[in-house]
């Protein structure tokens, strides 16, 4: 039987998210133009079939997948765009595109953090930006860490957009072999809570490195789960179940993950390591640290009770001891 013509679909971004995005969709009969800011490593993806500086065992999929580092060129003629970049550095990444250039795309974020010069969420920054209806936006969650992705461990991601049929397509083109995805419509209380989710790793990684145990952990990340669910409903109040993969599965292989980034940088930040050095010692990019700033300033609006969040952005933010913010906070649990 003849296959029906490829789905064409831009990536923006060249770190391991956007890698592994990639990897999944080769799988599906998608067409790939996949953005990169460093040409270096498009002419080694071009040259190579691999991404030189993350997740370097994948193989790309050439056939499939046309590297580019112009973006207006990368979005053209897409009929979807999914933008896979911290959420610090989106606004560099799409510089030079205008409302038109979204005109009539789906826009996908894989993003997991706030726009820190905004405090606003990504898909509401894009909206705002570009002119895209909330119909025409999803957001990419679910506990799946790029790593993983890797070396196809079943993974399970969850789709989340106002409009059904959107979040089913976008669904349907990242199922795959290894992948199973599940639509929903709750996209800002799932954006909101994957962002918390990395502060809290931040929060669980500190704790690492001052020495705490399992024991505490677990009754830190339960909290978590508490605060979170009072955040959310208090920004955007909607019936949600915060028990599934996209709200608490995602706290979870973030909080205690060896792969993540917010949970290895809290860590080294709990060793005694300053925010400089530990940044400088990892290549990865932790969006918790620019979140928490975020959640904080948008919290002076609604003055929810959320001890790990100050406990971690007066650590980060106002060189508060991390001994000193733990055991306060030790305190405030049960
Ligand atoms: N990794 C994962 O497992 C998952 C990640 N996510 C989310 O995906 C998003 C991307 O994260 P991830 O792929 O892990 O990030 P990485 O840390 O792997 O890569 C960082 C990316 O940011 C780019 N970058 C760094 N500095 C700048 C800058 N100043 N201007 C423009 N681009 C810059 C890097 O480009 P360059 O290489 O050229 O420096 C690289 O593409 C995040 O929001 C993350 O939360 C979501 C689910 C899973
Ligand atoms: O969101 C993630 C896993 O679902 C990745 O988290 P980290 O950015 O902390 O690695």
């Amino acid at each position: 039987m003849k296959q029906s013509q490829p789905v064409r679909l831009t990536m923006v971004g060249g770190g391991s998210w956007a890698t592994a995005l990639v990897k999944i969709l080769s799988e599906n009969n998608v067409s790939i133009k996949w953005w990169l800011r460093k040409s270096s490593d498009a002419e080694h993806i071009k040259k190579f079939g691999h991404n030189p500086s993350y997740l370097s065992d994948v193989q790309i999929n050439t056939r499939k997948v046309k590297v580019c580092i112009k973006i207006r060129e990368a979005v053209r003629d897409s009929e979807f765009i999914i933008l896979a970049v911290p959420a610090a550095f989106i606004g560099d990444a799409l510089t030079g595109l205008k409302p038109e250039h979204f005109a009539g795309k789906w826009v996908i974020s894989a993003i997991k953090g706030m726009i820190p010069s905004a405090n606003q969420l990504v898909t509401d920054w894009v909206s705002n930006q570009y002119d895209v209806p909330p119909e025409r936006m999803a957001v990419i969650a679910g506990p799946c860490h790029a790593e993983e992705v890797a070396l196809e461990k079943q993974s399970y991601l969850t789709i989340a957009s106002p409009d059904s049929d959107s979040a089913k397509r976008v669904a349907d083109l990242l199922r795959c072999r290894f992948v199973q995805t599940t639509p929903v419509d709750d996209i800002y209380g799932i954006e909101y809570a994957a962002v918390m989710k990395n502060i809290i790793a931040l929060a669980c990684g500190i704790t690492r490195g001052l020495g705490y145990g399992d024991n505490f952990q677990a009754v830190l990340v339960s909290n978590a789960m508490q605060e979170i669910r009072r955040f959310v409903d208090a920004v955007y109040p909607k019936h949600r179940d915060l028990s599934g993969s996209a709200y608490l599965g995602d706290l979870l292989v973030t909080a205690y993950s060896p792969f993540s980034r917010n949970r290895t940088f809290g860590t080294l930040i709990g060793r005694g390591y300053t925010i400089q050095s530990a940044q400088a010692e990892m290549n990865m990019i932790a969006e918790g640290y620019y979140a928490v700033k975020s959640i904080h300033e948008i919290n002076k609006q609604f003055n929810v009770d959320m001890p790990i969040t100050r406990a971690v952005y007066c650590i980060l933010y106002e060189r508060a001891s991390p001994t000193a913010e733990m055991n306060k906070l030790k305190g405030e649990l049960m």
